[in-house]
């Protein structure tokens, strides 16, 4: 059963999303957009997603659940497999230069997920209206090919890089300002930095 709020609806006039020329290829391994990231950077605990370009405006990623990501015994936490496919969704970004941050997601829990399991999500952007960002991904188990467990949509919302240099805790910005590598990320994912 899947009771989708209106708002996750691209409004008419909404476009179909368009591909940045320099996206990364497809098939190509998207790194870590920070590297103290929750989803993809590679501290422990972390979700340390590997998401690899698709075609269009879309990805696909994996996700191994371990012993840290439990809620019920054996069983992945639903907030972790929902942060799965947030940062997912996020990843689309690098595909289209775009800065953007999520303002509505809705999660479909379909089938229990155990730990050891091999998560294989695959994301998308559907529409695309001002700065809203409409997408929706999947999570399958058992292979790329199996049974799906989660699915999502989302509305992301187009923001500038000014968003996390106010926002941020200062600590963080000032030390992600200091480095090359960080500042050469967020360059790439802005169309006009
Ligand atoms: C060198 C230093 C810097 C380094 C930078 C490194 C590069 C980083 C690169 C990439 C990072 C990507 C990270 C991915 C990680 C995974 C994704 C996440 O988990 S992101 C975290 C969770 N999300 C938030 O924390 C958002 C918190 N919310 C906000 O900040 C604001 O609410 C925001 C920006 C989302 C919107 O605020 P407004 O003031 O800019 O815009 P308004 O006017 O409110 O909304 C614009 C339109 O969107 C609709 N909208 C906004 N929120 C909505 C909602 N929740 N539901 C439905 N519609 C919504 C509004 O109704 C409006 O629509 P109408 O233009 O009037 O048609």
């Amino acid at each position: 059963m899947s009771g989708r709020t209106t708002v996750l609806k691209p409004p008419e006039g909404a476009m179909a999303p368009v591909r940045h020329p320099d996206a990364p290829a497809p098939g190509e391994l998207l790194g870590a957009h920070y590297d103290q990231c929750f989803g993809c950077g590679e501290q422990s605990g972390g979700l340390r997603l590997r998401v690899r370009a698709g075609e269009g405006v879309g990805l696909t990623a994996e996700f191994t659940v371990d012993a840290a990501h439990q809620g019920a015994p054996g069983l992945a936490h639903g907030g972790v497999l929902t942060a799965a496919l947030d940062e997912t969704l996020g990843s689309l970004n690098w595909l289209q230069r775009v800065i953007a941050v999520t303002g509505r997601l809705e999660t479909d829990f379909v089938r229990p997920v155990p730990v050891g399991t091999v998560l294989h999500l695959e994301a998308r952007v559907t529409a695309v209206h001002g700065r809203k960002i409409y997408c929706a991904a999947t999570g399958r188990i058992g292979g790329p090919e199996g049974p799906v467990a989660v699915r999502a949509e989302a509305l992301f919302i187009e923001v500038r890089v000014d968003h996390f240099i106010k926002n941020g805790r200062s600590e963080e910005i000032n030390a992600a300002l200091a480095d090359p590598d960080q500042v050469k990320v967020a360059r790439a994912f802005e169309v006009n930095p």
